[in-house]
């Protein structure tokens, strides 16, 4: 469904050094799959979206999108495929109905089939009530499923997303989330969206590209990413804190432990699989004579799997480099 390779984009910014916006982005993604994009501020996620989607001409590379080149043939890829942007990008003053029609159009459905989409995705998306509601009027979740039913109003088989959930409230993300699922699941569709939510990534996505500095550092399912690079941790204490170096060495001889460390009465250890190294731990100290009072299972998250590729935990990393550091509006493409 998608097919990159070397695509990379570039951006001049007066006489300041030019942003590597993206450097070099292989990607592909098969007819079906739910692909999360996960990435710090500025990585480089929203400019391979656009270049993607033909809102962004490539500096160079290839891209090949819903069967169609994206420098070749924009027009195709425009047809196909499905945007919802950061932005709302439903018209204030319109009426919610009168907004998905007008879409249906212009992406050249007859009106009666427009009208029949639109009503279809108001259901869908359990908007039916609001239909003929100003969008100025909807609330942030209401709008961002507007949002939603607007890329999907002409029935493509491609949808990208663009942080949809951001800013909506946790209770709204999962109704949002339940919806977009069960969509997809209906019409078989292919979804590439990008997010900052770590957790959202990790229950929704079949697949997580991990971007830094324009490029991909990672590409795997989350439980595998998880599993290869960060690894279950495991916690235990003991009654006198004098026993744990003594703790830290039966950790050390358990399965696949690396990394163990003591802090005062506790020991922590990075391990393959924690609760078979837990088990272990538990006998052989209790054969040591040491009393283990406490045990505790970590599984890691996507924010340790960046942790354990960059050195810098996601919530916190900003993606400037020395060389991307100019002001980002006010770019020219360098394409
Ligand atoms: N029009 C532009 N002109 C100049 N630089 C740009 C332009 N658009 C993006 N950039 C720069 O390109 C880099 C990548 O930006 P991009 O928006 O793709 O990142 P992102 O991963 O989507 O970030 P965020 O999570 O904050 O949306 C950043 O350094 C950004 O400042």
């Amino acid at each position: 469904m998608i097919r990159t390779r070397g695509l990379t984009k570039d951006y001049l910014v007066g006489r300041a050094p030019t942003v590597h916006a993206v450097r070099g982005v292989d990607l592909d993604v098969a007819p079906g799959e739910l692909v999360a994009v996960l990435g710090p501020n500025g990585a480089g996620k929203t400019t391979t979206m656009r270049m993607l989607t033909t809102l962004v001409r490539p500096t160079a590379g290839s891209a090949t999108v819903a069967g169609a080149d994206v420098l070749a043939d924009p027009a195709a890829v425009r047809r196909r495929i499905g945007y919802v942007g950061q932005g709302n990008g439903a018209g204030r003053h319109q009426h919610v109905v009168d907004e998905l029609v007008v879409h249906g159009r212009i992406h050249g459905l007859p009106g009666r089939t427009a009208r029949a989409r639109a009503h279809d995705l108001l259901d869908a998306l359990d908007l039916a009530g609001l239909a003929h509601r100003k969008v100025e009027s909807l609330s942030g979740g209401q709008r961002r499923r507007v949002d939603v039913a607007l890329g999907l109003v002409h029935g493509p088989r491609l949808l990208f997303l663009d942080e949809p959930s951001t800013g909506l409230d946790p209770h709204t993300r999962a109704h949002l989330w339940a919806h977009v699922a069960r969509l997809r699941a209906e019409h078989d569709m292919t979804i590439v969206l990008t997010t900052h939510y770590l957790d959202e990534a990790d229950t929704m996505a079949e697949r997580v590209v991990v971007v830094d500095h324009g490029r991909v550092i990672a590409d795997d399912t989350a439980d595998a990413l998880k599993h290869e690079l960060a690894g279950d941790r495991v916690v235990l204490g003991v009654a006198r804190a004098a026993d744990a170096p003594a703790l830290a060495g039966v950790v050390a001889r358990a399965p696949g432990a690396r990394e163990v460390a003591v802090d005062g009465p506790r020991v922590t250890a990075r391990v393959a699989d924690a609760p078979t190294a837990a088990a272990h731990v538990v006998r052989a100290a209790a054969a040591a004579g040491l009393d283990v009072t406490d045990v505790r299972v970590e599984r890691p998250t996507l924010d340790d799997v960046f942790l354990a590729l960059t050195g810098r935990s996601l919530r916190d990393a900003g993606a400037t480099t020395p060389d991307d550091e100019a002001a980002p509006a006010a770019g020219t493409d360098a394409a």
